[in-house]
């Protein structure tokens, strides 16, 4: 069983200000994440807030409008925050409430902060303006900004006690933030063109004669876009169902709220593949009440045992 050490520490009030401070923070910019992390009962949404406020922080400053060299000054703080924290030197009067409540949080659940390390070298490969030949070389960094979260919200949640396969649990979060973060891509290929990155391996860019990028409305000329975008979407579909596993391995309301974060994602992944060309025309996003629809449905344990069924098909 993973999660052994959660402690009953108690929350004083300075600490559930910092936490407010980081539910706000979540309510605010997680337009899809939040819809899962309401799910939990308020110890876990409460640390899942401070991981998102975070890891909002280090991506804001790799998004933001900032010089090169003040960015990289200002992750290195981050870093800096992440080792007092690791060194217990974080207390409850501290000036910065994501801190306080991420200190907290990792003192209450074994959360491997140094996930939030990796998070940040992947934000710094984002700086270096790295490209990447191919699909293993994505993953690389697929996995410091995607599935570092998933390892760290796995601290948060823990697996049931007896569960089998609960060894493989790390595995399974880590490959499901490949999932989310290959969506994602997908989803912001336009964004980020014009922003001047390009994460698609340049081997699958290639194939499709995609290399000239997509800085506009409509796919680069004499290119198959959607060859493109429908062999990606393949690709994080292998992703999601492996990734799934994990659900089965989490106690009822941990699982709703993976299962709300992945369903969410992957209804955007249905809409992309219907209709490839909408990444370029625009950001592809679904309405509130489909996402709420979502969430009540990972809450009744529909996609958990849709999963355990398949696993018990593929065992016989
Ligand atoms: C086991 C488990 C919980 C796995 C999931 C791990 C996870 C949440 C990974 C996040 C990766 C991702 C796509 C971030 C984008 O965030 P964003 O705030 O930019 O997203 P948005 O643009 O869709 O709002």
């Amino acid at each position: 069983m993973i999660g052994t050490v959660e402690s009953s520490e108690h929350a004083s009030a300075p600490v559930l200000a910092a936490y407010s401070y980081c539910e706000a923070v979540t309510g605010r910019q997680a337009r899809n994440f939040a819809y899962g992390i309401r799910l939990l009962p308020a110890p876990k949404r409460r640390a899942m807030s401070a991981l998102y406020a975070f890891s909002r922080r280090v991506d804001d400053i790799g998004d933001g409008a900032l010089a090169d060299d003040v960015k990289v000054t200002r992750l290195e703080e981050t870093r800096t925050v992440l080792a007092r924290i690791h060194e217990g030197a974080v207390d409850e009067d501290d000036t910065d409430p994501v801190a306080v409540a991420l200190a907290h949080a990792a003192r209450r659940f074994p959360i491997p902060l140094g996930g939030l390390d990796e998070l940040i070298d992947g934000v710094q490969m984002d700086l270096r303006g790295e490209t990447y030949e191919t699909w293993d070389d994505l993953k690389v960094y697929c996995r410091c900004v995607a599935g570092a979260i998933g390892r760290l919200s796995l601290g948060v949640f823990g697996t049931e006690p007896g569960a089998r396969g609960a060894e493989r649990a790390p595995e399974y979060a880590d490959t499901l933030g490949l999932a989310l973060q290959l969506t994602n891509i997908l989803r912001d290929v336009r964004e980020d063109a014009e922003g001047g990155r390009t994460y698609l391996p340049a081997d699958d860019l290639a194939k499709f004669g995609c290399s000239a990028g997509f800085s506009g409305p409509t796919p680069p000329v004499g290119s198959d876009f959607a060859g493109l975008v429908h062999f990606e979407v393949r690709r994080a579909r292998a992703l999601f169902a492996e990734g799934y596993r994990l659900l089965p391995l989490l106690d009822r309301r941990s699982g709703a709220c993976v299962a709300a974060m992945a369903g969410i994602y992957r209804r955007l992944l249905d809409r992309i593949e219907r209709d490839p060309e909408a990444v370029l025309r625009g950001r592809v996003s679904l309405p509130g009440r489909e996402k709420a629809y979502v969430a009540v449905r990972g809450l009744s344990g529909l996609d958990a045992r849709h999963v355990t069924r398949r696993a018990v098909r593929r065992r016989a």
